[in-house]
C-alpha cells in the first residue's frame, strides 16, 4: 500500500469519465483533449456514441462467444493456449502475482494475422462467418483504437501516424489481441476471497478496449499508480458499471512506460460474486493494442531504458513472475508462521 492516507480520500472519488464520440470529425479537438486528460489523470474512460463498432456490431460478437464457451470443453481444447504467443483457449489457468489462485474464467484469444493458423479454431467450433465476423469486428476495434492513439501520439510530441506505424496487424510479428472473456455461472458458490474471477493486474498493452454487457458487472479499478514498474495497490477500489455498446477504455503498462509514466496504468480486478449476489455469467471482450514485436519503445523524455516491444513484454511476464514467487514465499513464511 504505497498511496499516502492524504490522498486516498481524493483518489476515492474520482469517477471513470464517459467521453462522447458522436460527431467525431468535426468534434475532433474536443474529444483528443478529453481522453488527454482522462487518460493523465485517471487512466480508465468510457466511450460512448461511437460510430463503429455499433451496439449491434458487439452484440453479434457476445452471441458468438457465447456460442463458441457453450461447447465441449474438448472441442475448445482443441486450440490450446500458447502462452508466449498469447493466442488460444485457457480454462482457469491465468495466476496473477496478487491473488496466487487461478482466475475463474475461460478465454480465448485470436490474433489477426494468424488466421489462418493452427492458433484459430477450427470451422466446426467457429464457422467460416462466426471467423469473418470476428476479423471485422478486430479491425473496427483496430480503427478506433489507432484514432485514440493518434492523440496520445501527438500529446507526447510524435508524429500523429507514430502508434499507428507501431501496431501493424497484418505483419508477422503483430502482437494485437483480441480476448473473449467468460466467468462461469457460480449461482449458490461461494468462493474463498482469495479467489477472483479476474485477479488484480494492471495490462501490458498500450491501450485495451474492454466491451461488456448491462448487468455483467464486477470490473473495479483502483487509481493512484505512479510508476508502470510497481505493484503498488490502494484500497480503493472503483466499480466500472457495464452498459451494453459503451467501450472501457484503459492505458496499459506499454503506454504508461513510452510516455515516461505520464499516462496511467491502472491496477483493474473482476470480483467473484457472493452468494446473494448476482452470480450469473459474465462475459467480456478485450482488444488489447501491444506495439509489433520489432517497435522500439521509447519514452520523449528517454525516462526508461530503449528497448523492442518484444523485450518490453518479457521483461513484463519475468517481473510478474518474480512478483508471483516472491508472494508465494510470503504465503508459505505466513503459513509457517500460523503454524509455529
Ligand atoms: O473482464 C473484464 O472486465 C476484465 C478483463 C481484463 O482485465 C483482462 O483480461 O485483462
Ligand atoms: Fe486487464
Amino acid at each position: 500500500m504505497n498511496i499516502p492516507s492524504e490522498t486516498k480520500s481524493s483518489i476515492k472519488s474520482r469517477t471513470i469519465p464517459k467521453i462522447s464520440l458522436h460527431n467525431f470529425s468535426e468534434r475532433k479537438e474536443e474529444i483528443g483533449k478529453q481522453i488527454i486528460n482522462a487518460a493523465e489523470n485517471v487512466g480508465f474512460f468510457a466511450l460512448v456514441n461511437q460510430e463503429s463498432p455499433s451496439p449491434v456490431e458487439i452484440e453479434e460478437i457476445f452471441e458468438i462467444s457465447r456460442k463458441f464457451f457453450s461447447l465441449p470443453k474438448e472441442v475448445k481444447a482443441k486450440t490450446p493456449l500458447i502462452k508466449t504467443e498469447n493466442a488460444g483457449w485457457e480454462h482457469k489457468s491465468q495466476i496473477r502475482p496478487s491473488t496466487g489462485t487461478p482466475d475463474q474464467k475461460e478465454s480465448l484469444q485470436l490474433q489477426s494475422h494468424r488466421r489462418h493458423d493452427y492458433s484459430w479454431p477450427d470451422d466446426d467450433a467457429l464457422s467460416p462467418e462466426e471467423k469473418d465476423k470476428m476479423q471485422a469486428f478486430m479491425r473496427s476495434s483496430h480503427k478506433l483504437s489507432m484514432e485514440i492513439l493518434s492523440f496520445f501520439a501527438v500529446a507526447l510530441g510524435f508524429p500523429e501516424d507514430y502508434f499507428r506505424r507501431a501496431h501493424q496487424v497484418d505483419l508477422p510479428d503483430a502482437q494485437n489481441t483480441l480476448r473473449l472473456l467468460h466467468y462461469h455461472n457460480i449461482e449458490g458458490t461461494e468462493y474463498p476471497s482469495t479467489y477472483w474471477r479476474a485477479g488484480a493486474h494492471s495490462d501490458f498493452d498500450c491501450l485495451t478496449l474492454l466491451y461488456q454487457r448491462t448487468g455483467e458487472d464486477g470490473l473495479e479499478v483502483c487509481p493512484g499508480r505512479e510508476a508502470h514498474t510497481s505493484f503498488a495497490q490502494g484500497d480503493s477500489w472503483t466499480p466500472v458499471e457495464p452498459i451494453t455498446g459503451e467501450i472501457v477504455c484503459n492505458i496499459g503498462d506499454m503506454m504508461m512506460a513510452w510516455s515516461d509514466d505520464r499516462f496511467k496504468s491502472l491496477f483493474h480486478r473482476v470480483r467473484c460474486p457472493k452468494v446473494g449476489e448476482n452470480q450469473k455469467a459474465r462475459y467480456s471482450i478485450a482488444y488489447f493494442n501491444q506495439a509489433n514485436k520489432n517497435i522500439m519503445v521509447t519514452g520523449p523524455k528517454g525516462k526508461y531504458p530503449r528497448m523492442t516491444a518484444h523485450q518490453y513484454i518479457l521483461d513484463a511476464v519475468a517481473r510478474n513472475f518474480r512478483q508471483l514467487e516472491s508472494s508465494g514465499e510470503m504465503a508459505k513464511m505466513n503459513s509457517a508462521q500460523r503454524a509455529a
